[in-house]
């Protein structure tokens, strides 16, 4: 993935790139609003121009002696133009915030919608780079097209404004437009470092406001407050917080101290060139080569040129600024896809021989060790097979490879012979259901928290209960107040439900557990079934039960099952041994008891512990 690089800057051409990814996606979120926004724009360019000309007209009138009726519509044609130049900045801000709003929900759609499609597996959402990319790509999609548009109009605006009074300015005095445009130079470069730094700063803070974010959320969490309670680290959290946001202060304190110098040296080289020219027009007006009039619309012309010239410079700073950002959308809506998928997948068929680990390889990343050093494994179709091992043996890793979340290092995972490499991973998912350990508990109802095991069966509440009767958990949802459509959480419920706080229940660590056993029972017709620790959880009775029910379910299907509690595999076709990466034993559970290894050792080693408390 392209790393940080915020700070270095845009090409042209990734800069012309991006302005027309900005503009597509604006043309496609509002396109009529966007029309109305370039008219009002128009118009509040050219009301400042049209107000000070008028001004000059209608003192020259006064003064001149013009005829009545001819002031009178100076007048009120005046009083037109500072209607316009109130009420048109209203309705654009109105129209700006339409379109924002509209461009916003395309964007964060793109952006997800790209993440979804293209990081199949997990190696990338394990980058913290991409984390940092992903929140400065949310803020880009939701208000860099905006901010450029916002530009883009802000300047036709000013440019509008700024050619009138340039005319204008031209007219009196050209040596005027001379030294305020010198004065440009010196403050669009400001601008541009400026808005190069400012961005490199959102960067480097983003790790900081991340780690700021996650101290927040263990002092709030009620998942974490156990903990943070009974450890007493409420403080400890707390300075750890307050010290990323001290560290990400200090960042934009220098920035903005920098902005504040470069601004005050550039106000005062603006105030001395309007300075001049006033004092030049008071002098010329004394001479008689301007009139009242004229020294009027001078003043407002200096004023208008500069106030513009430093909107347009501003804006283009803005533009800039918005253009670095959107480069981390770009980035992140292109990220490249972490699991390559060929352009012609092989179907995933039916599983009738097995699945094949073939001297397979993994290490979550270069810098990281081997977790598997050479697997060869085979899971026969039809039959269960058992994964055990110590803490750390890389059973679950095993079973990610599996489900294709990772591709291995080396080596190949064949499913009936295809090399998983050649599949699209969400056709092998379909022919999967997989429990993990570290399982989710969806902040949903109980239904939707199994439903989600498939999809198409959200709604299909006899299938839903059959899954939690397989699981174990029937009872219990159906006896929570309102049954299986009572939310397992109390953290979204607003107005009306806070008057019946029973709609919101937690479910006991063990309950959760089988719920999530009941999701993937809800594939029950799928090819292969894992079980990442299913029951580590679960009482010694429920747990009985739920392997009783499960060994029914398995008779005749593919299963994969990994647990530490020995006696609940002893009776699966196959046992194989994880140790520090490698399959070490294979077989049943009489063979491997008879074999005299790890596996017996650990089995005598937990039996043992039984007798021992029975005695
Ligand atoms: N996402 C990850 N990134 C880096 N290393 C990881 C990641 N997940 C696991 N590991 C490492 O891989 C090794 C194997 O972990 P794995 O979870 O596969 O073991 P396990 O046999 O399932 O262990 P347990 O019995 O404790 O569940 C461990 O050393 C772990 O630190």
């Amino acid at each position: 993935m392209r790393q940080a690089g915020a700070t270095a800057g845009l090409t042209p051409k990734a800069a012309f790139g991006h302005t027309l990814m900005a503009a597509r996606l604006t043309l496609a979120a509002a396109p009529a609003a966007l029309g109305v926004l370039v008219l009002l724009s128009a118009a509040a360019g050219l009301a400042p121009v049209a107000v000070a000309w008028l001004t000059r007209l209608t003192l020259d009138g006064l003064v001149g002696g013009v005829s009545g009726t001819a002031l009178v519509w100076a007048a009120v044609a005046l009083a037109l133009a500072g209607v316009c130049a109130v009420v048109v900045p209203r309705l654009s801000q109105y129209t700006e915030a339409e379109v924002g709003r509209r461009v916003r929900t395309v964007a964060v759609d793109r952006l997800y919608t790209a993440m979804n499609d293209r990081l199949r597996g997990l190696a990338t959402l394990e980058n913290p780079d991409f984390h940092n990319r992903i929140s400065l790509a949310q803020q880009a999609g939701s208000t860099g097209p905006v901010h450029l548009l916002n530009s883009a109009t802000g300047i036709g605006r000013s440019l509008l404004t700024l050619t009138g009074f340039l005319v204008t300015l031209l007219l009196i005095n050209p040596w005027l437009v001379l030294a305020v445009s010198v004065t440009a130079i010196p403050t669009t470069r400001a601008e541009v470092l400026l808005g190069r730094r400012r961005v490199g700063a959102m960067w480097r803070t983003g790790y900081a406001e991340r780690r700021q974010y996650f101290y927040a959320n263990l002092l709030s969490a009620p998942r974490e407050a156990k903990e943070v309670r009974l450890f007493g680290l409420g403080d400890f959290f707390r300075n750890r917080m307050l010290s990323e946001l001290r560290s990400t202060n200090a960042v934009n304190r220098a920035l903005d101290r920098r902005e504040l110098g470069v601004q005050i040296l550039l106000a005062i080289l603006g105030a001395g060139v309007a300075g001049g020219g006033l004092i030049w027009a008071v002098l010329a007006s004394r001479a008689g080569r301007l009139t009242v009039g004229d020294v009027t619309v001078l003043v407002a012309a200096v004023a208008g040129v500069q106030s513009s010239l430093s909107a347009i410079i501003s804006q283009l700073g803005a533009s800039y600024q918005a253009l670095l950002m959107l480069d981390h959308y770009h980035v992140a809506t292109t990220v490249e896809p972490d699991l390559p998928v060929p352009a012609s997948p092989r179907p995933v068929p039916a599983l009738t021989g097995g699945v094949e680990f073939r001297d397979v390889w993994f290490r979550y990343g270069p810098d990281q060790p081997w977790v598997l050093r050479g697997v060869n494994l085979t899971i026969p179709a039809g039959r269960a097979t058992a994964l055990v091992g110590l803490n750390g043996a890389g059973k679950s890793t095993l079973v990610k490879l599996l489900c294709r979340l990772y591709d291995p290092t080396r080596g190949q995972v064949r499913w009936d012979g295809v090399d998983l490499r050649d599949t699209d991973p969400a056709q092998l998912r379909e022919r999967i259901g997989t429990v993990f350990q570290d399982y989710v508990e969806y902040e949903l109802s109980a239904a939707e928290n199994i439903g989600l095991g498939d999809l198409a069966r959200l709604e299909d509440r006899d299938r839903i209960e059959a899954a939690a009767r397989r699981a174990g958990v029937h009872e219990v949802l159906a006896a929570l107040p309102n049954g299986y459509d009572t939310m397992l959480t109390r953290m979204f419920l607003a107005g009306i439900d806070e008057e019946h706080p029973e709609m919101g229940m937690l479910l006991s660590g063990g309950q959760g557990q089988r719920l999530a056993l009941a999701r993937a029972l809800l594939r029950d017709d799928r090819d292969m079934l894992v079980l990442d620790e299913p029951s580590s959880g679960l009482d010694a009775e429920a747990e009985a039960e739920v392997h009783a029910r499960l060994r029914e379910h398995r008779g005749g299907r593919t299963s994969l099952l990994i647990s530490h509690r020995l006696n609940t595999v002893r009776d699966a076709d196959q046992i194989a041994v994880l140790s520090d990466g490698e399959i070490i034993e294979c077989g049943d559970h009489a063979r491997l008891v008879a074999e005299g290894g790890v596996y017996s050792r650990l089995f005598s080693l937990q039996a043992r512990g039984y007798e021992t408390t029975l005695t």
